[in-house]
């Protein structure tokens, strides 16, 4: 909907009212970890490991949201700008929150949109639950159910080897892990199929990438979890105060509250945090949330907002000449670590395996696109994060919360359609306080939408990034034998295709 409303030109959707006041993160300085109020001395050490010494603006605005009195009593919508550092602003309350829990159990569940940025995230919430008795599982089909079954389920102690009874076996199943980081449909295949699987004991669901994950429905992952949630709290309702023992320690725990300061209440709620850098304001998207009293927290007064540090330019060339700019800007970026965006996995495809004909380019070029396997992909992306590649050929399904070090250049091969998706783009460099560039490749057609589209993030000054046309022009010959190979390459690829589909 906020899509369509872009492309027609209108930004007219109505504004929630508790939208209409939100937390300024801007207004937030860092914070050294030893001002941290109420941080536990062992996340301190873990974090100094980590390499950090000082809390983002939007950690120390969640921190004090969330930890100390009134403590999560409202949900948390964050609207912060990419590489701010938003995963370690939810994943440091709620490891510190769980510090103190007594029985294991899934407490918290964080829900991204791919694998790959699962897998990121686990990394942080690694690092972090450890040092104070918490595990972590992932749940994201990197491996098979059966193996990621064992991380999460533990086995029954059953006494003897022996169970005699089959009921008994499943009421034994426990879960293993403190907190889960999932993508959509294997958390629904675990809470579909998984035997002892249970969100039950929820206290926190995270939704990074808000938007994106609200855009599909993943087999109604939402609506799921919200009741499945809601259903136990229903069901311990009734109960509360009346059959303590027949409920077992883990449903008394949750019921008293006494892990979450909801001390005398009867039930506590599940508490939520949404989170992305360009956070939904569509009322019917929002609701699907189920907020309670949501707190807003934003960046600036601007909707939309580009990390501090980021250079945007443009290049402006022919359409047919375009391969040929690339690689002479590829060239003058001297092999700085890059991404190239284009608008589709075929032409990541089609683009890659041309710039990897042109023997100039004395840097490992690979490509990053949903056409490959997830294993490859995950091996590209370990190569590009240790550098061995040094240019990533991507479709969107980069675009998103990716962290990797060192990308100093963002491409747009081709333009982006959205706001949304150049910030989402942009934002895989000029992190965490770094500086980046990112260069847009135009024909003279698309300047004025481009114009139009950045002024979105009140971003008005993209200068031009001047290729010379003398370094395009040295290029031509091996360029036009580039192609010729691209063209033998697409005929043979199309001929295996041909003979896979006749063997089928
Ligand atoms: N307090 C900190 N001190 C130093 N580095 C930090 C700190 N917090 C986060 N970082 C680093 O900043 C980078 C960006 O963090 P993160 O990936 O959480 O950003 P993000 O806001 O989620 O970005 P995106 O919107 O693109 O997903 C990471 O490399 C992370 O390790």
């Amino acid at each position: 909907m906020e899509e369509a409303a872009e492309r027609k030109g209108s930004s007219s959707l109505p504004v929630l009212p508790w939208m209409r006041n939100p937390i300024d993160i801007s207004t937030f300085d860092v914070c050294p970890l030893n001002l941290l109020p109420f941080l536990d001395p062992r996340l301190e050490e873990a974090l100094q490991k980590m390499g950090i010494a000082s809390l983002f603006p939007v950690q120390v605005a969640v921190w004090q949201e969330t930890i100390g009195p009134g403590s999560f009593e409202r949900d948390l919508c964050i609207n912060s700008p990419t590489g701010s550092g938003k995963t370690l602003a939810y994943a440091l309350p709620i490891v510190q929150m769980l510090s103190s829990r007594a029985v294991k159990c899934l407490r918290a569940l964080v829900v991204l949109p791919t694998r790959d940025l699962a897998v990121q995230v686990k990394e942080v919430f690694a690092a972090l639950a450890p040092a104070v008795g918490l595990s972590v599982g992932l749940a994201v089909g990197q491996s098979s159910i059966a193996d990621e079954i064992s991380e999460l389920i533990k086995k029954p102690n059953v006494e003897g080897g022996i169970c005699y009874d089959p009921e008994d076996f499943s009421q034994k199943l426990q879960g293993s892990v403190d907190i889960l980081v999932a993508t959509p449909g294997r958390l629904m295949d675990h809470v579909s199929n998984t035997k002892g699987f249970t969100l039950e004991h929820l206290s926190y669901l995270v939704v990074d990438e808000t938007d994106r994950l609200l855009r599909e429905a993943y087999q109604s992952w939402l609506p799921t979890v919200l009741q499945v949630a809601q259903c136990c709290n229903d069901n311990i309702f009734p109960f509360a105060g009346n059959y303590p023992s027949t409920f077992g320690s883990l449903k008394t725990i949750r019921r008293s509250g006494v892990e979450r300061g909801f001390r005398g209440k009867s039930c506590p709620r599940l508490v939520k945090m949404v989170l992305s850098a360009t956070l939904t304001q569509d009322p019917s998207k929002l609701s699907q949330l189920d907020l309670h009293h949501p707190l807003f927290l934003t960046t600036g007064e601007k909707r939309y907002q580009l990390p501090e540090q980021l250079k945007s330019f443009k290049v402006i060339c022919e359409s047919k000449l375009k391969p040929l700019y690339l690689v002479a800007l590829l060239q003058s970026l001297q092999g700085d670590k890059c991404i190239v965006f284009t608008s589709s996995v075929e032409s990541t495809h089609r683009l890659c395996t041309l710039l990897n004909f042109i023997s100039d380019l004395k840097v490992e070029i690979k490509e990053y696109s949903r056409l490959q396997r997830q294993s490859i992909r995950s091996k590209t992306l370990k190569s590009f994060r240790a550098g061995k590649i040094r240019v990533l050929v991507s479709s969107d399904a980069m675009a998103r919360g990716m962290d990797v070090e060192e990308v100093r250049n963002v491409i747009n091969y081709d333009m982006p359609p959205y706001i949304k998706t150049y910030i989402h783009r942009a934002g895989r460099t000029a992190r965490a306080g770094q500086s980046g560039r990112c260069f847009t490749l135009l024909h003279k057609d698309e300047v004025k939408r481009f114009k139009k589209l950045l002024h979105k993030a009140d971003n008005n000054s993209c200068p031009l990034y001047p290729i010379p046309l003398q370094s395009v022009e040295s290029l031509r010959s091996i360029y036009t034998s580039a192609l010729e190979k691209l063209k033998e390459s697409v005929e043979s690829e199309m001929h295996r295709k041909r003979k896979v589909q006749l063997k089928n």
